[in-house]
């Protein structure tokens, strides 16, 4: 299978970090992007001011906002912010070459995982999710990362891994598309969360004990939604909880350390030009959990959080007096 020329939609810094892997890959690259500031700056200065600043990219990379240009690639990277995703993919001729979704979310409206909004509008497309603990501008400046790559068919997964593979950016395969998305879209919840703790000065304690039992929620979402176990405890769950629970690199952790130092979530998410996915997934997670009647205390708790129905110290009492339980239940 040729997979020569890609096609990465999306120009945020996500998108920009994996163009510039597949440029430095030696791929054929063209990079579609909604503004044309972005547009021309990666033409002409080779770099993404707007959204990944101070990063050289490969004067390979060519950028488009015409999705004709992307017709002839072999797959398709999609990289939009999962609430764009449905109208960005709607906009583009659809595809019939493989699309590799690298967006974290669920769908507010639907409820979907991204895989299955995809599948709404690009039917006959075969769909893989890339997922993992990937710093935007690490991944660019080369620095060594793992990722996991999940695809139902195994002939695809692998020719995608041993073709946007890189000695610093290592892809394990899998077959759990579910179980990929699912991390990807929680840990970003629970980032706000531990970005709460930072921010209010809660402990280090405290830090860990919530990535813990949010993994715990992560576990129980993902039984309910097809994921395996197996898949939520590797790269694109546990992994991608400990890297975004821990720095302020992550948009999420920062959003919640700024609400835990005592600042309003709607002012803090008012004029945001980059994404915080976190803050778009807590209220349809909340939502789908009530549903299916899976315990989600923290999550519940971000949700309140940033629609203003609570405060930190209403809502950290609320946590710390739950009834007692098995850590296993
Ligand atoms: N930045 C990172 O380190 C990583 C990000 N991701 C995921 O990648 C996805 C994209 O995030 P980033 O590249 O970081 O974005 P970003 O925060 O750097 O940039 C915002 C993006 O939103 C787009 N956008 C804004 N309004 C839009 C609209 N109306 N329609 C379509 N697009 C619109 C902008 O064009 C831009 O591409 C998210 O789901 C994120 O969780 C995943 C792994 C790492
Ligand atoms: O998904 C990410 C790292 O894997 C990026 O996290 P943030 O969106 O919180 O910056």
């Amino acid at each position: 299978m040729s997979i020569d020329k890609i096609a990465v939609v999306g120009g945020g810094a996500w998108g920009t970090a994996l163009a510039q892997v597949a440029a430095a890959g030696g791929k054929d690259v063209t990079l579609w992007a909604l503004e044309d500031d972005v547009v021309s700056a990666i033409n002409k200065i080779h770099e993404n001011p707007i959204y990944l600043k101070g990063c050289k990219l490969s004067e390979s990379i060519r950028a488009t906002s015409n999705f004709s240009e992307l017709s002839d690639a072999d797959a398709w990277i999609v990289v939009t912010p999962a609430q764009h995703m449905r109208a960005v993919l709607g906009r583009a001729p659809c595809p019939n070459m493989p699309l590799v979704l690298c967006s974290k979310g669920i769908e507010e409206q639907s409820g979907q995982l991204l895989h299955n909004v995809a599948a709404d509008v690009c039917s006959s497309s075969p769909i893989a999710v890339l997922s993992g603990p990937t710093f935007a501008h690490e991944v660019a400046k080369g620095l060594p990362t793992a990722v996991t790559l999940a695809c139902e068919d195994d002939d695809l997964c692998n020719a995608l891994r041993d073709r946007l593979s890189m000695p610093s950016f290592r892809i394990y395969t899998s077959d759990d598309v579910a179980g990929a998305e699912v991390g990807g879209a929680i840990k970003n919840v629970l980032a706000i969360a531990c970005g709460i703790v930072a921010g209010k000065e809660l402990g280090e304690n405290a830090r860990s004990a919530l990535i813990a039992r949010g993994f715990a929620e992560m576990k129980r979402f993902g039984a309910a939604f097809g994921a395996r176990e197996e898949t939520l405890a590797g790269l694109s769950g546990l992994g991608d909880l400990v890297l975004t629970c821990s720095s302020t690199a992550s948009r999420n952790f920062s959003l919640g350390k700024a609400i835990g130092e005592g600042k309003a979530a709607a002012d803090l998410m008012k004029d945001r030009t980059t994404v915080a996915e976190g803050a778009h997934t807590a209220p349809v997670l909340r939502r789908l959990s009530r549903e299916k009647d899976i315990d989600m205390p923290i999550v519940a708790a971000v949700d309140d959080l940033l629609a203003g129905r609570c405060d930190v110290d209403a809502v950290l009492e609320r946590l710390l007096s739950r009834p007692p339980r098995p850590e296993t239940a």
